[in-house]
């Protein structure tokens, strides 16, 4: 199917794709397809554990009855990028490009196809069942669990305070093989970031060389973000989109701090922009305009973008927020070996991670109030898992733990992480394990930021409610506005207060696959196969 007319970005539109033939239904009394929606009756089983007066835990199953809804009709999505015109905006642009044209190209190893390596959603598969004849393991393409959007039909607009178009900006980059680049150019030549606000505090002063694209301004204004809220009003009309989702990845910024009367609730918050506040981001102001645009907002970034007046604002506004900071190479690898090694025993007693690399990204957090930003969601990342194993860990015990990032131009985005996990082992022995570990930086983020647009407007078409005999005229609900559910992608996850964080990778994504699978009707994935043990 030939592609719409170019948008205002002149990006080519991809044609939303048809609604592909589902790859399986769900044969059960539990689960009611209907032409829009499927329609299924869940029932949640956990363990709800007492201790009684001698101290002893007390473990009883508990079931909880809910009604999910499923909208099946795949809408018209555009994504917008702050910071469109960086290193991971300009790749993934050039990424859905080649793959929605089914680019191949030279490369000093042989030709390349385009693909989406790296996404869990276009990349991975997930077990729907066993053969009910051979026992044999089902596995489907994650991205047929659900009727998802195909990211070759996202339609890729953004912001970024460099005017430069998107050619120039892969240039910049130097991520793409020049065969590559030679491929997309034309359309990336006619694709130019809207201008943003900058506000100089927030980032690095190294940045301020390539701000030539700038909205006026040096603070949060009401304008700033009526012209955000503006500018999003004006790419989903002028696109024919059905919703656009608004992704942070735009230069890492300092904390901000929590002031109370400042950014403590959400009306502080509004009244703090109207009112000039040099303590509200950037980043807090795209996600205001956003959370009022009802365009899910996700922080691919590690600063707190989401002050409490923020998430209060998102709660009030059934808006949805997800972050932070895309969680690409080295903190990913962190967060399944810390899980490996714990829950195997072994006891973890320090992690130094270091790493170089040489893009604008390092650049930024070669200053050292942004580095902070980055060093603390790269040094969370092990705590549930560490406070999980109180066999290992006493009470506030935990590895020491070191975080090192040095910008060295030479290396470009091709980041070189080493790491050293040192651990005690059996009768006083020691287990060291050292990685060298090569991520090229915006290869590895820019499938993590289709994930996140993915799953985050999959979570916009899934409704659910109480079941029960009193609930069946109650309203359907969507998911709390802070999608916890997007942790995989992320270092520093964001969960609705009072809510545990979880870090465990294999766990953040057995939560992504069973959320889904409850969506259509399917138990959680469980690797005990009985029917192979039982006989
Ligand atoms: N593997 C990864 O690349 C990775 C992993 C985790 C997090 N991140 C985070 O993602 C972000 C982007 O990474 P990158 O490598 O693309 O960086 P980059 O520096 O190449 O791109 C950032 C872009 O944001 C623009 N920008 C800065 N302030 C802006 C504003 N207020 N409005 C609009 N644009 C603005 C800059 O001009 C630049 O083009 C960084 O914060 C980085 O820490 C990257
Ligand atoms: O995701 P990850 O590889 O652990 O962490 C990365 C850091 O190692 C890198 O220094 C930084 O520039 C990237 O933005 C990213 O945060």
């Amino acid at each position: 199917m030939a592609p719409h007319a170019d948008n205002t970005n002149g990006f080519a539109n991809g044609v939303v794709e048809t609604q592909k033939k589902d790859l399986f239904t769900v044969n059960s009394p539990n689960v009611h397809y209907t032409d829009d929606f499927i329609n299924t009756k869940y029932t949640y089983r956990t363990t709800a554990v007492t201790q009684g007066a001698d101290g002893k835990y007390v473990a009883a199953p508990k079931e909880t009855l809910y009604d999910f809804k499923v909208d099946r009709k795949i809408p018209k999505v555009g994504v917008m990028l702050v910071g469109w015109g960086g290193n991971n905006g300009s790749t993934v642009t050039a990424g859905i490009i080649a793959n929605r044209r089914g680019l191949v190209w030279e490369t000093k190893e042989g030709k390349r196809a385009a693909n989406y390596y790296g996404s869990v959603i276009m990349g991975s598969t997930t077990k729907l069942g066993t053969d009910s004849k051979t026992g044999k393991e089902i596995n489907i393409p994650f991205h047929d669990l659900l009727p998802m959007v195909h990211p070759n039909d996202l339609v890729i607009g953004g912001w970024d305070i460099s005017g430069m178009n998107l050619a120039d900006a892969m240039d910049r980059a130097k991520v793409l093989e020049p065969s590559l680049k030679a491929l997309v150019r034309k359309e990336m030549a006619s694709m130019k970031p809207l201008p943003s606000i900058y506000y100089p505090d927030f980032i690095a002063a190294n940045q301020e060389e390539r701000a030539d694209n700038i909205v006026p301004g040096t603070k949060a204004s009401w304008d700033h973000v009526e012209q955000i809220r503006k500018d999003i009003r004006d790419f989903k009309a002028s696109n024919g989109l059905d919703k656009v989702i608004v992704q942070w990845t735009a230069n890492t910024e300092r904390y901000a701090d929590i002031l109370e009367g400042v950014n403590d609730t959400a009306d502080n918050l509004l009244q703090a922009i109207k009112s000039g506040h040099e303590e509200v981001s950037p980043s807090t102001v795209f996600a205001v305009a956003s959370i009022l645009e009802n365009a899910p907002f996700i922080n691919g970034s590690p600063q707190n973008t989401f002050v409490p007046g923020a998430i209060q604002l998102a709660e009030k506004h059934g808006a949805f927020i997800g972050g932070d900071d895309f969680k690409s190479g080295q903190t990913k690898m962190k967060s399944a070996l810390v899980d490996f090694l714990i829950n195997a025993g072994i006891k973890l007693t320090s992690i130094a991670s270091y790493n170089h690399l040489g893009n604008n990204d390092g650049m930024n957090l070669s200053s050292q109030k942004q580095f902070r930003s980055k060093e603390i969601s790269k040094s969370n990342v092990v705590d549930d898992m560490v406070a999980a194993n109180t066999v290992l860990y006493k009470e506030g015990e935990h590895p020491d733990h070191t975080v090192v990032i040095k910008y060295m131009p030479a290396v470009g985005d091709d980041k070189r992480a080493l790491d050293e996990y040192y651990a005690e082992i059996f009768l006083g022995g020691h287990q060291t394990i050292s990685i060298f570990n090569v991520c090229e930086d915006s290869l590895l983020a820019s499938p993590l930021i289709i994930d996140l647009v993915l799953v985050t407007e999959m979570m916009t078409r899934i409704q659910w409610k109480a079941h029960s005999a009193e609930s069946a005229d109650a309203k359907y609900s969507g998911f709390h506005s802070v999608l916890s559910i997007l942790s995989y992608m992320l270092k520093a996850p964001l969960t609705p207060p009072g809510t545990p964080v979880i870090n465990a990778l294999a766990k953040q994504r057995a939560a992504l696959t069973n959320i889904f699978r409850a969506c259509v009707g399917l138990e959680p994935e469980n690797d005990m196969t009985l029917e192979h043990k039982l006989f």
